[in-house]
């Protein structure tokens, strides 16, 4: 299981940030040199479940998903998986989470298959095991027929199976995802949402962030809004339509979202 509990970031501003904002609207987050990308963020999600991560643009799903990685370091709260504080461990973190950002990059001269099995050495994995976990992923994300394509020549879906793979190659004990399915197609996006599912199956807690709220509906046991660098909602599927006074999502959404500016 994972729980993030008072989970804090601030970034200096930059000249130009502070250009952008003063042209931009005044930000709530901004204050003196600072930009509070993440104020108070919380939620948990144990075996089995799977979490959908949601706000408007900027709201700090991505600053909060690279602190779960370990890429970015809090400045207050704590990280736990399965027992072990990440903010203090970072190491054992890396080895504990499978991350799935959107800039994650594949090595373009390897081809799909080289990339996953690379990261699989990198994670110590060898012989019988590292192949029978390969061609465990490559079925499961639909891989076989570009598996020996350099990375450089695959189109966005491909690129993106490969990364998942490569994310999760070490059996992570939690996976997190950043928009895994943007900019996928139809057929892509389907392939994706079945591996959540079989992660799901297999008892993997996973964390997504998704601007798709019908991928919430399809896959998640429960959602935590962010707004402005804070938690506004946590809880379950249910309990989101119950606050959010509707059965529609969308609009549960954006009404959680109007109570909570004009609080
Ligand atoms: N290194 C940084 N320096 C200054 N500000 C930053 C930095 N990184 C992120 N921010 C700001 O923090 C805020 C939160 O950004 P973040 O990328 O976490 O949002 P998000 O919820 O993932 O948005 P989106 O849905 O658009 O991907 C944004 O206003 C962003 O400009």
């Amino acid at each position: 299981m994972i729980s993030v509990n008072g989970l804090k970031k601030k970034f200096k501003l930059t000249k130009d940030h502070k250009k952008g904002i003063a042209e931009a609207q005044q930000d709530p987050r901004e204050e003196k040199d600072y930009f509070h990308s993440v104020r108070d963020v919380h939620f948990h999600c144990e075996q089995g479940e799977v979490l959908g991560l949601l706000g408007p643009n900027g709201a700090g799903k991505t600053t909060t998903l690279r602190m779960l990685s370990t890429a970015l370091k809090p400045d207050e709260g704590s990280i736990e998986v399965g027992g072990v504080d990440l903010v203090k461990k970072p190491l054992a973190g890396r080895k504990a989470i499978g991350f799935l950002s959107g800039s994650t990059g594949l090595y373009g001269r390897l081809t799909a298959k080289e990339n996953v099995e690379y990261f699989a050495k990198l994670h110590g994995m060898k012989g019988a095991e590292l192949k029978q976990r390969c061609d465990e992923l490559f079925t499961l994300l639909d891989m076989h027929s570009f598996l020996d394509k350099r990375a450089d020549n695959l189109s966005t879906g491909m690129k993106q199976k490969t990364n998942i793979a490569r994310a999760v190659v070490h059996r992570p004990k939690v996976v997190i995802l950043d928009e895994p399915t943007t900019g996928l197609d139809i057929m892509t996006t389907q392939t994706v949402i079945n591996f959540i599912k079989s992660l799901k199956e297999q008892g993997t807690p996973v964390v997504f962030s998704t601007h798709h709220l019908d991928e919430v509906a399809l896959l998640c046991d429960r959602v935590s809004v962010i707004d402005q660098g804070l938690t506004c909602f946590d809880g379950t599927l249910d309990a989101f339509k119950q606050q959010g006074r509707s059965e529609e999502l969308n609009q549960a959404f954006m009404n959680i979202l109007e109570e909570h500016r004009h609080v």
